[in-house]
């Protein structure tokens, strides 16, 4: 049987860095909420691992034991596997492509076993699995079921949110940000973390909320790669954009709209003022069953 199964684009509405553990990890409080869109994993049983690389963003991604789908499989013991990997992400571009694919790869691996998992404070148990997924990346954890979460640890920890619709248009300008060296760079530490989470009567309620929060990341970001800083003034500068941030420890940047006409119109605009930024639009929001594997 081989299955194939969606990796979605992983987004930081807001990310406040509150504090930093003795092993250096810094501690978290983000928000975060998943694309409609994002890598393509094919995976089927075989007698030994296999991977290929392929997509409109495969340059550079490692096709073998570096690459993070090939270490989260070896990682579960469930047995080897052929698997095709279909990058639409950026890579290296705080939208946790590696780290989504990665979940996809244990999703496809639970479904090939007949087994479901469940996930506590970043540890993955199925049958005799016992897995901590935050080891193999802090990223990994909210990737793994993507639906809207508040995630604080170091990403281990995470609360389902409830939010309305979000259309977004996700921008990233090509070049590549290492998430360490961003983190290295942050002057200060110990932040706010977010406020508390209010319902929201609807989208616009809800980005006027989020726009009093921040991605503590932003500044450290900037001056590793000043272009994010023009990335956010194009979408700031978008019709009915109603607020643009970077995702995670960048250089991908998004602006949140009313609606997905509005984030649809203002990619055709942007794509043809940038024509060399990767872009991709549509609506955040829980991807869960979108990231089901499903049979080939
Ligand atoms: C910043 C975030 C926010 O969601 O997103 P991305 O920019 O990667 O998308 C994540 O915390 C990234 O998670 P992930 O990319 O899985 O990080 P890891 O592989 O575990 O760690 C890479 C490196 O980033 C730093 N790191 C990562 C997470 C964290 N909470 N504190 C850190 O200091 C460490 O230097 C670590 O060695
Ligand atoms: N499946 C993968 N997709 C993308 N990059 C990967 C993958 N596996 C390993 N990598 C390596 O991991 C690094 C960071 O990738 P990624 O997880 O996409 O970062 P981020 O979470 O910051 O977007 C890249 O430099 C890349 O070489």
């Amino acid at each position: 049987m081989s299955l194939a199964v969606l990796a979605p684009a992983k987004v930081n509405l807001a990310l406040h860095v509150t504090g930093q553990r003795a092993d250096g990890y810094h501690l978290l409080d983000s928000l975060v909420s998943f694309a409609p869109f994002g890598d393509r994993l094919e995976i089927a049983p075989a007698e030994e691992i296999s991977l290929t690389v392929a997509g409109p963003e495969a340059a550079g991604v490692p096709a073998d034991a570096r690459n993070l789908v090939w270490k989260a499989l070896a990682a579960t013991g469930l047995g080897a596997a052929r698997m095709r990997l279909v990058k639409h992400l950026p890579a290296a571009s705080g939208i946790g492509g590696g780290s989504s694919d990665a979940t996809a790869a244990i999703r496809g691996a639970l479904a090939l076993a007949g087994l479901s998992g469940q996930l506590a404070a970043g540890r993955l148990r199925a049958g005799a699995l016992d897995l901590d997924l935050a080891a193999l990346g802090a990223d990994l954890p909210m990737c793994f079921a993507p639906h809207p979460a508040r995630a604080t640890g170091i990403g281990e920890h995470l609360a389902p949110v409830t939010l309305p619709p979000l259309p977004a248009l996700l921008v990233n300008p090509r070049v590549e940000v290492p998430t360490p060296t961003v983190f290295k760079a942050l002057t200060r530490k110990d932040n706010p973390p977010i406020d508390p989470i209010p319902a929201f009567a609807d989208t616009r309620a809800c980005i006027a909320w989020l726009a009093t929060q921040r991605n503590d990341l932003e500044p450290p970001a900037i001056a590793a790669a000043p272009v994010i800083a023009d990335v956010l003034a194009a979408l700031e500068a978008l019709p009915g954009a109603r607020l643009a941030r970077m995702s995670g420890s960048g250089a991908t940047c998004f602006a949140l709209f009313e609606t997905l006409a509005e984030a649809k119109a203002a990619e055709a605009r942007l794509a043809a003022a940038h024509p060399a930024w990767w872009s991709a639009s549509g609506t955040l929001g829980n991807q869960e069953e979108a990231a089901r594997p499903q049979p080939l």
